[in-house]
């Protein structure tokens, strides 16, 4: 099974991190990626370098050996669309199972990412519980959920792709957004964030003023 965690991550935070452990223990993977995106294709480009990204990724995931980072997008222009990455990851590994892990506000407007209808048949889509996200979709979504969605999460490693199901887990009041609020008004440790990387931060005095 090929496992990638798409995001921003600016910054990575303990969200991010609770819902990929839970990926891996429901799913027993070797390797779960953590795939950051360059230009991101719904929101603003990130105020910080991609530098800072990276080094507070790496300096998340050192803990955990099923951790690893796929940097493949960072090496492309343009908005960092997940198809082109989905299709590079299928032409490398044409016989083996992927899976796309994201939240479910990722999942409620996954409708308007580029030829979505493309990224489901090429991989299964896990989604993790938000809070204060249910699940809100357009007509089209709910037709893919209607033909898709398994509850045995063993169908997800017998098919290559095409799969849809939403991964149980204790939930995490953790967005990027709001700790770069609380950053700009703070610099004291975020304790919604590893500590290396808390520490990055502070070491780099990002998040202090807007970008
Ligand atoms: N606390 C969380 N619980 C569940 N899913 C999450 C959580 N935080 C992030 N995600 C999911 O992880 C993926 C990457 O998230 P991203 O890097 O954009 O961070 P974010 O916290 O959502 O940022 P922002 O606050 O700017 O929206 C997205 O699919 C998002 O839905
Ligand atoms: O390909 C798209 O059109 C697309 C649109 C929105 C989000 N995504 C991907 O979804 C993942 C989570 O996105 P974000 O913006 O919440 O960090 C990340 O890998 C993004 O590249 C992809």
């Amino acid at each position: 099974m090929i496992a990638i965690f798409g995001g921003t991550f600016d910054p990575v935070h303990l969200g991010h991190i609770n819902m990929a452990q839970q990926c891996v223990s429901a799913f027993n993977l070797s390797t779960l990626y953590f795939m950051p995106c360059a230009l991101p294709a719904h929101k603003a480009a990130p105020g910080i370098s991609t530098e800072h990204r990276v080094n507070m990724l790496n300096a998340a995931i050192k803990p955990y050996p099923h951790f690893a980072l796929d940097l493949r997008e960072l090496d492309r222009s343009g908005p960092s669309y997940s198809l082109l990455s989905l299709q590079e990851l299928r032409k490398e590994y044409p016989s083996t199972p992927i899976l796309f892990l994201i939240g479910m506000d990722s999942f409620n407007s996954l409708n308007k990412w580029f030829e979505w209808q493309t990224i489901t048949e090429l991989c299964h889509i896990v989604v993790y519980q938000r809070p204060a996200q249910s699940c809100q979709v357009a007509d089209e979504l709910k037709h893919y959920m209607q033909h898709a969605l398994v509850d045995d999460p063993a169908l997800i490693t017998e098919h290559l792709g095409g799969k849809l199901y939403f991964l149980p887990g204790k939930v995490l009041d953790a967005a990027s957004s709001s700790i770069r609020d609380d950053l700009k008004k703070s610099n004291k440790k975020n304790e919604l964030l590893p500590d290396a990387v808390s520490h990055y931060i502070q070491m780099h005095q990002l998040y202090q003023i807007d970008a």
